[in-house]
């Protein structure tokens, strides 16, 4: 990922003529690119965080200018263990130890010469407007949070449903898939996908998958390495395994369509890695949640979920987030068989009129642009 960055920041000369020839109004950014802002600056041109993932993960992150100054108090992995000291309400929302080292390692620089809090730190601090993918309806307080923080306009976007695009995929990828989850009863699958950028390690890879084999339950599960991996990494599944699942489940080894996946009537739980957009698809579509955390912010939403009872998240070695498949199989029954997990998908489906409300999130993206069209310029030095 880095070698991504690097080249990114090469852009630097490019984008400083594009943005001098063509003076945009705006210029709306993620957190990689923490050298725009004063050529905007310069040119007089507004700057925009997008922040893809949530407010309670901007929330933990903390003030700017403790990020980009590496002047933080939290420095050890168990400071992240804990809800930030300006947090004050009640809350369990915190890093696990197995998750905890990943967000002390990014305030650690890296080959490009600079950590992705630095870059984060620099383009917020630098935004006029912050802008996370986040409504008031499902979760106000971490909102407030990110606003008493920052001390500028945040304004969510809403939660941006996709649509499912019916034309969107070749035939001879959705048929197969589509033919059988029409051979499944309804509510039966469960779901398993861990997003574009997991890589689970070889035993978690065996341990999820006969866990599965052993739940009994109908499964579609999503095995494909992503495109950062080299052909050696191994994500090998056990031997005989998919003879012994056939009639089972099915184990997909490339990009699945996985927004019409989880709209069939047939698919009724995720087990998902808590991406963002994923937990945005399966809570749209109202499916209860069975989470398996790994990096950045996908442990505060997997805590979220639980608190919110969507789900549960599979029960992990608290030091180095090992899992077995007794715990994989227990996780699955109890959401997608047991009486006690009704409650998961009574909640899931509460929530979906709010996840899945378009015309909620569309009145977010209309005050999102009357907030540009009507802000005026800040000149900061920077
Ligand atoms: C920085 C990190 O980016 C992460 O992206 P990641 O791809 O892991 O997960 P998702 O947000 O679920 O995003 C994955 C997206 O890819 C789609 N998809 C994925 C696999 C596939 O086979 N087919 C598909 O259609 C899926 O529907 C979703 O929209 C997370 O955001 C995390 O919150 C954030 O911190």
């Amino acid at each position: 990922m880095d070698s991504l960055k690097k080249a990114f920041d090469g852009l630097e000369t490019g984008l400083t003529r594009f943005l001098e020839d063509s003076r945009p109004d705006w210029v709306i950014q993620d957190f990689a690119s923490h050298w725009v802002s004063p050529i905007a600056a310069r040119l007089g041109i507004s700057r925009a965080f997008f922040c893809i993932m949530n407010a309670w993960f901007l929330a933990f992150l903390g003030p700017t200018n403790a990020i980009i100054s590496g002047s933080d108090d939290r420095i050890k992995p168990e400071d992240f263990m804990v809800p930030p000291k300006w947090v004050k309400f009640e809350t369990k929302v915190a890093y696990r130890r197995f998750e905890a080292d990943w967000i002390v390692g990014s305030s650690q620089n890296e080959d490009s010469g600079f950590s992705d809090f630095y870059r984060v730190g620099k383009v917020m601090f630098e935004a006029e407007v912050i802008l996370p993918r986040h409504c008031y309806e499902f979760e106000p307080d971490w909102l407030t949070v990110v606003e008493e923080l920052h001390h500028k306009p945040i304004i969510p976007l809403g939660l941006m449903p996709p649509e499912v695009q019916e034309d969107e995929d070749p035939d001879e990828i959705w048929a197969p898939i589509r033919n059988w989850l029409d051979s499944q009863n309804k509510g039966s699958v469960v779901y398993v996908a861990l997003g574009s950028e997991v890589m689970p390690s070889q035993h978690q890879l065996t341990e999820l998958v006969h866990g599965l084999e052993l739940s009994g339950v109908p499964f579609f599960l999503v095995q494909r390495k992503p495109s950062r991996c080299i052909e050696s990494d191994s994500m090998k599944l056990p031997d005989g395994f998919e003879e012994r699942v056939t009639g089972q489940g099915i184990v997909w080894k490339s990009w699945v369509p996985q927004l019409k996946i989880l709209s069939h009537e047939s698919v009724g739980g995720f087990l998902t890695h808590c991406g963002w957009s994923s937990i945005v698809e399966g809570l749209t579509f109202g499916h209860p949640l069975i989470t398996l955390p790994f990096f950045v912010d996908h442990g505060l939403t997997s805590r979220i979920i639980v608190e919110k009872q969507l789900g549960i998240e599979i029960p992990r070695d608290e030091q180095d987030g090992s899992f077995t498949r007794n715990s994989v199989v227990n996780s699955i029954k109890l959401v997608m068989l047991e009486d006690d997990g009704k409650k998961f998908k009574e909640r899931a489906k509460e929530v979906s009129a709010i996840f899945g409300n378009t015309e909620l999130h569309g009145r977010y993206i209309d005050n999102f642009v009357e907030f540009l069209e009507n802000h005026k310029y800040v000149n900061k030095d920077i």
